[in-house]
């Protein structure tokens, strides 16, 4: 079954009224429902590109039909045991939390409100038609990942962890260990208990949204239908995704900067788990971040319905167009149904271990070219036209070349395959017959000495990864750790300890690279080349001596300059993949943002980046070429410049949020800064001042890498 994608486009809000409205949605000769998203080639205005999904809505769509129409159908697939997920994504400021939770008036009221009412309707409906044989409870769960952490929105945040909750592998799902389950007996019960969580969910004013959320927000709605000793129990998860926002429009602070840099870099995780899967890749991302990891597209067994937000003006363009790429790959993947199994009473089952034998997660594919995509849901009663033909999935054309494709109308979905015996790959009891079923290939835990040895490093961090989460999650629960200990080698083992002490807070400033360098790609992609160079001159500093990173940042500096001199042609932009984009000579508002921060870029000066006036890049007029920065050698580490004393002088104020301040430190580092200076009771005496380098980069979780970008993150006063 493939993911159903369908897309909203919102209303204009007052705000925006008389802007220059360039989304519009239309239907195709022969359906009555639109199922076509227009936006204007940003290169050439005069071209359109043409996405198609299973359903789109215009500004006037209203909450009511999109819950007919997309969210209640789930319902009966729900109390048919099937998984469903639900999830708004676009960019910040779409309308993803207006159309999943809305507002407060009936007709306001979003899809996740309508939901528990229908749910609640059919719980009561199950119940007199079986004469009280059948019963419904429903348990809800509801949690936010806030900067990749998991918090419990049942909880107040007064109670939250620093660390948040830990995720553990359960089978084929990703629970969060130490959840709150809460029973909830009626809808006016789950309004009480659903307004107050969102009071403790994360949320800011943003220049580009006055409510924005910060976070990803995950509500659980766990039905448990039991007759007689069988319980059968599915899960609907309803998904209000943090929107991506580019941070040269938010003008965003620090904090909501460091927000945003990580709702950025989780969205991004999930373009890449999509790609790897279109591209039907062996190792799909999913670990990298944790709404990956629990949204685990492709790999929840059942059905998935994803709603598309887009906003319809012109500042919005270059975002609408990333999301409604985004999309197009998203609807390829498919995933096989599965029911979940009914539980009896009479035999009572351990704990599903995370062993090899019982991961059952599906084998991922993206949908062959001769199937469309739209959900089976809402497919039963379409057949396929004599003379229609199978044509590729998910096209997206322009214009141009639209009449060639129309004719080959990709076909709008299946009948709804009931998950028949041949489909399931649990056997009939998983917990009882796990022995029966050979264990999974490359599954860590099955892993003999010798097929460790042939392993790729990436397959080797992945096993890693999972048992520190494994291990991390058996300490939250207080139990045993549960991976078999002599299945690990020695090697293996070794840099399990390592990751483990990188896990417990000794981390390098690693992360915070990788976010440079999910930016500069961000970037890239957008053909923002100028924003780009910046940002992977900025990741640089903590990848020193990665080689394809400074042929990278050479070669852009090159074409920069090459732009810059006229001499290069038109660049071929990377925005639409599939598509073709004709060279325009009429600039867009992009394009025009882009060669303003080029003629910044190759200015004689440190420039400051938008983001955050702690980031600066030095790049030298006539050969644009990065100052590298001198490290702390030996000998060189007691060399008292104005800008080292200004350092140390920050470092011996004791101070976090000072010391937060300089680059390359984060929270955690900062702390464990002030950790190392001032240790706690039953450590070693506190430390005198900090008075040279070299002391500084002896201080536990420092080292001369951070002492380099701490320095050269502060501006110098005197030339040094
Ligand atoms: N279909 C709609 N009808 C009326 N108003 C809408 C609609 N969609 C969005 N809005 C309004 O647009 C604004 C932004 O919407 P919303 O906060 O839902 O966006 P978002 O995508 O969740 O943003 P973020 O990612 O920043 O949280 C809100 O004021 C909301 O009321």
């Amino acid at each position: 079954m493939g993911i159903r994608v369908v897309a909203r486009v919102r209303p204009q809000q007052s705000h925006e009224l008389g802007k220059d409205v360039i989304v519009s949605t239309a239907s195709n000769a022969d359906s009555e429902q639109p199922t076509l998203v227009k936006i204007p080639n940003p290169k050439n205005e005069s071209e359109d590109f043409t996405f198609q999904f299973s359903s789109v809505y215009d500004q006037s769509a209203t909450q009511q039909q999109i819950f007919d129409n997309e969210v209640s159908p789930t319902i009966k697939h729900l109390f048919n045991g099937f998984d469903v997920t639900i999830f708004a994504y676009g960019s910040t400021g779409t309308g993803k939390t207006h159309t999943m939770r809305g507002g407060k008036t009936l007709a306001e009221r979003g899809a996740i409100p309508r939901l528990l009412s229908g749910i609640y309707r059919k719980a009561r409906k199950i119940a007199k038609d079986s004469d009280g044989q059948t019963t419904v409870e429903i348990t809800l769960s509801y949690y936010e990942i806030y900067n990749d952490k998991v918090f419990d929105l049942f909880e107040a945040p007064e109670k939250r962890t620093l660390a948040g909750l830990p995720l553990r592998d359960n089978g084929s799902k990703t629970v969060v260990v130490g959840l709150t389950e809460r029973p909830c007996e009626s809808l006016k019960e789950f309004e009480t208990l659903y307004d107050q969580a969102n009071i403790n969910r994360s949320t800011s004013a943003t220049k580009l949204n006055a409510a924005s959320s910060r976070s990803h927000a995950i509500l659980g709605i766990k039905i448990a239908v039991t007759t007689g000793d069988e319980t059968r129990t599915s899960t609907t998860s309803a998904i209000d995704l943090a929107g991506s926002e580019d941070n040269r429009r938010t003008q965003n602070g620090k904090e909501r900067m460091v927000e945003s840099a990580s709702i950025n870099k989780s969205l991004f995780t999930l373009a890449k788990c999509v790609e790897a899967i279109s591209q039907k890749d062996a190792r799909i991302p999913y670990r990298e971040s944790k709404m990956t990891r629990i949204l685990s597209l492709g790999q929840n067994n059942g059905l998935t319905v994803m709603i598309l937000n887009l906003a319809p003006i012109r500042s919005f363009h270059l975002d609408t167009l990333s999301s409604l790429n985004f999309a197009n790959r998203t609807k390829r993947i498919e995933v096989r149904e599965i029911e979940n199994e009914p539980v009896f009473k009479q035999c009572p089952r351990g704990l599903p271990t995370v062993s090899g034998s019982n991961i059952q997660r599906q084998p991922l594919r993206p949908l062959a070219s001769t199937v469309h995509n739209a959900s089976a849901m809402h497919a039963s009663n379409r057949t396929l036209k004599q003379g229609d033909k199978h044509t590729k999935a998910f096209s997206v054309y322009s214009d141009k070349v639209r009449h060639s494709n129309m004719g080959s109308r990709p076909i709008q979905g299946e009948p709804l395959r009931r998950s028949s015996p041949l489909k399931r790959p649990l056997p009939a009891d998983p917990f009882t017959s796990s022995n029966s079923r050979p264990p999974k290939r490359g599954s860590p835990y099955m892993l003999t000495a010798k097929s460790q040895l042939g392993m790729s490093k990436a397959a080797i961090e992945d096993i890693i990864e999972r048992k520190i989460t494994d291990i991390l999650a058996a300490r939250a629960l207080d139990q045993p750790s549960i991976a078999p200990q002599s299945k690990i080698s020695e090697e293996v083992q070794k840099r399990l300890d390592m990751l483990e002490k990188k896990i417990d807070g000794h981390e390098d400033g690693r992360e915070q690279g990788l976010t440079f360098l999910l930016m500069a790609k961000q970037h890239a992609v957008r053909g923002e080349d100028a924003s780009a160079l910046r940002m992977y001159s900025l990741a640089q500093d903590f990848f020193p001596d990665n080689k394809k990173l400074d042929l990278k940042i050479e070669k852009l500096r090159e074409k920069i300059l090459e732009k810059k001199d006229g001499r290069q042609k038109e660049v071929q932009p990377q925005l639409a993949k599939p598509l073709e984009i004709e060279p325009s000579k009429n600039k867009n508002r992009a394009n025009q943002d882009d060669d303003d921060y080029q003629d910044e870029a190759i200015r004689d000066e440190n420039y400051e980046s938008e983001r955050d006036s702690r980031y600066k890049v030095k790049i030298k007029k006539q050969r644009c070429r990065l100052i590298r920065r001198p490290s702390v050698e030996p000998g060189n580490e007691d060399v008292q410049t104005p800008r080292t004393q200004q350092l140390l002088n920050i470092i011996n104020t004791r101070d976090i949020s000072q010391i937060r301040l300089l680059r390359g430190i984060g929270a955690k580092k900062a702390e464990a800064i002030i950790e190392a200076l001032c240790p706690g009771e039953e450590d070693e005496d506190e430390l005198g001042p900090v008075s040279n380098l070299r002391q500084l980069g002896q201080l536990r979780g420092v080292g001369a890498k951070t002492v380099e970008n701490m320095r050269f993150g502060l501006q110098a006063t005197v030339s040094e």
